[in-house]
């Protein structure tokens, strides 16, 4: 027997109901999968399509409406799970991993709330990769109309550029501005509930939202994904004020232009706006707690991406060492930092600047969110979870129907690996097994030139091939042998493949040059696709372009001699 569930309020509730149709009725398929929707009233037993008239509907929505209402505030045991629910899935914190979650909820049909307690759109649209990407158009365009050599080698001629910093804040600030409201009204149009305030999970499948200490009002779902994001760490000593020692957050507003800016820690905040200070005139300082500079990045493409970003520009650094103490501009005194040796803790020196910005990584935010109520202790902070995205208490268990995706479970503190996770959990859901393949998914640094990466590190796959015992072989292109790329007087740059000899398998790719982030996706595609080098070496590229690029660093590379079965293990002939 087929269970049939309805719920109107929302017209791509449930995968039961198919949508609107032409006659202004709905048709109601039967699933496989009952829903215990609590506006399953309607629910009928019976097989074959079935056909509601339009005011039928409605009586059925405010009956059911008045119903979920009554049991929400009904709930009162916490610890024990409901037997019908408000919506399918309820996501709490509506950034990209909670968006793009929601969206694709709709898709397969379930009934979907999301509970956000500030802005739509999270770190990426608003305090994150939308804001810093304006700025970096920016820094794109004052290098080049700066760089006299390019200009002259073009043939072009340009008189002084200049900038206006409002102006450029203002990019940055209105184009925030245009993505969180077409986040909002993607999920609006879609019929996705926006819920506004903190939510805090009460129970299995129980979470309440609303502002902290006034209104509470209790929902229950099916699933519920954990999509909290993160916020700036802050290493202990140093003092953020948000005027002239700064974080991210503080910085996207670009309230000012320091002259000498020290930057604390290297990664993708500290290198992304390195670039963007330094195309607009500071001088910058950068404090690395590890030995070298870009330490995340494969060290032969960091090496390279150093001489070309770092050594030619207003750029100096501290490698090695700690900002132990950071006190912010005071009465005409300067922002102070202290620095100690990494390793020996003892004090190195003490360095005087106009402002700091701490780019020192990013601490979940996950305080407030109500673990404790379903047994669940978070490490540093982040939420523990297996490669399904479930969430994992203190006994080691998994805790059914909560997931937790993006910078709060700190798999991949990125935005589109947020999504992904957020994709997948939903497919898990609506019955679909599916496990995302971290390995493949690309990152990108959105420096001049750009820096773009997928797979593992070269010292990572060496360290991978023996412990499994199969070789590596490294191949390479060049930016200077490519058409385009001498078209637009950008020949500096590399790409480089890390692959299995014995059977063509893609381990890593890693790019730096013009575009590198746009070039990868042909390499993270091919990994998730499980497409070997003896295959994709045959597919034909565009002339003259830069993905000419790869088609030469895949065709490059040597695959053994061998017969390959369908499956692309070797086979005896
Ligand atoms: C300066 C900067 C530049 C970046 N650039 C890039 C880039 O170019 N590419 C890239 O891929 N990544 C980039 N990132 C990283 C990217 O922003 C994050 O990986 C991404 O935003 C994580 O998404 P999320 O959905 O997990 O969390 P978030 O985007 O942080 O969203 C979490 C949401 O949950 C809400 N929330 C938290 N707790 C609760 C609660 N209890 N109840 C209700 N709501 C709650 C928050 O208000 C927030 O809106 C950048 C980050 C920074 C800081
Ligand atoms: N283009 C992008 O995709 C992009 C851009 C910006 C941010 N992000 C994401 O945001 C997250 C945060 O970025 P981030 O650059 O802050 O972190 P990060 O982890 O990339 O780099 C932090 C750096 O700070 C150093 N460090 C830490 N503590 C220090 C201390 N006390 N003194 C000196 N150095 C110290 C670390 O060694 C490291 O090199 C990243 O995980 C990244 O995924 C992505």
């Amino acid at each position: 027997m087929h269970a049939v569930s309805l719920s109107t309020s929302h017209p791509h509730s449930s995968p039961a109901i198919a949508r609107s149709n032409h006659f202004g009725l709905y048709s109601i398929t039967p699933s496989n999968k009952p829903l215990n929707l609590p506006f399953c009233g309607l629910r009928s037993e019976a097989q074959g399509i079935f056909q509601l008239k339009r005011s039928e509907t409605h009586r059925a929505i405010v009956s059911s409406r008045r119903r979920a209402k009554k049991l929400s505030a009904s709930l009162s045991n916490n610890g024990s799970a409901p037997t019908s629910f408000d919506y399918d899935l309820v996501i709490i914190g509506a950034g990209v991993g909670g968006h793009g979650a929601a969206l694709h909820a709709v898709e397969k049909g379930l009934k979907t709330a999301i509970i956000e307690g500030d802005v739509i759109g999270g770190t990426c649209v608003n305090r994150g990769c939308v804001p810093s990407k304006a700025l970096l158009a920016v820094s794109g365009r004052m290098r080049e109309l700066q760089n006299d050599h390019h200009l002259k080698a073009l043939g072009l001629q340009v008189s002084a550029a200049g900038y206006d910093r409002q102006g450029v804040a203002d990019h940055a600030n209105n184009l925030a501005s245009k993505i969180r409201n077409n986040l909002t009204n993607s999920l609006k149009a879609l019929g996705v509930d926006i819920l506004t305030g903190v939510g805090t999970i009460l129970g299995p499948q129980k979470v309440k939202y609303g502002q902290v200490g006034f209104s509470d009002n209790v929902v229950t779902a099916k699933d519920i994904i954990i999509a909290t994001g993160s916020v700036p760490f802050v290493p202990k000593g140093i003092e953020v004020d948000g005027k002239t020692v700064i974080t991210s957050d503080h910085a996207l507003k670009l309230e000012f232009v320091p002259e000498w800016i020290a930057i604390v820690g290297s990664g993708y905040i500290g290198l992304e706006f390195s670039d963007v200070y330094t195309a607009l005139g500071s001088e910058v300082t950068f404090i690395e707690a590890l030995d070298q500079l870009m330490p995340g990045f494969d060290p032969e493409i960091g090496k390279l991406a150093q001489r070309v970003l770092i050594h030619p520009r207003k750029i100096d650094f501290h490698t090695g060492v700690f900002a132990s103490k950071i006190t912010p501009a005071k009465d005409g005194k300067p922002v102070t930092i202290e620095m100690i040796d990494a390793k020996t803790k003892e004090p190195k020196d003490t360095l005087e600047v106009d402002a700091a910005l701490i780019a020192t990584g990013r601490a979940p935010f996950t305080k407030g969110l109500g673990l404790e109520n379903i047994n669940v202790v978070t490490q540093r902070g982040f939420v523990p979870v297996d490669e399904r995205m479930q969430v994992i208490d203190a006994d080691g268990k998994m805790v059914p129907h909560l997931y937790c995706i993006g910078d709060a479970n700190g798999k991949m503190m990125l935005a589109h690996a947020a999504s992904a996770q957020g994709i997948s959990v939903v497919e898990q859901v609506s019955g679909k097994d599916h496990v995302l393949n971290h390995l493949s998914i690309p990152a990108a640094c959105f420096t001049h030139p750009e820096i773009s990466m997928v797979g593992l590190t070269e010292p990572q796959a060496r360290d991978k091939a023996e412990k499994e015992g199969f070789e590596i072989s490294i191949a390479k292109a060049s930016f200077k042998a490519n058409t385009k790329a001498l078209a637009e007087n950008e020949g500096e740059g590399l790409a480089k493949l890390i692959y299995r000899p014995d059977n063509g398998e893609i381990l890593g790719v890693h790019i730096f040059g013009l575009h590198a982030a746009d070039l990868i996706h042909e390499a993270s595609n091919a990994i998730a696709l499980g497409t070997r080098i003896q295959d994709i070496k045959f597919a034909v590229h565009a002339h003259p372009t830069l993905s000419e690029i790869l088609d030469e660093l895949f065709k490059s590379a040597q695959v053994n001699d061998r017969v390959f079965s369908s499956t692309n293990e070797p086979v005896a002939v």
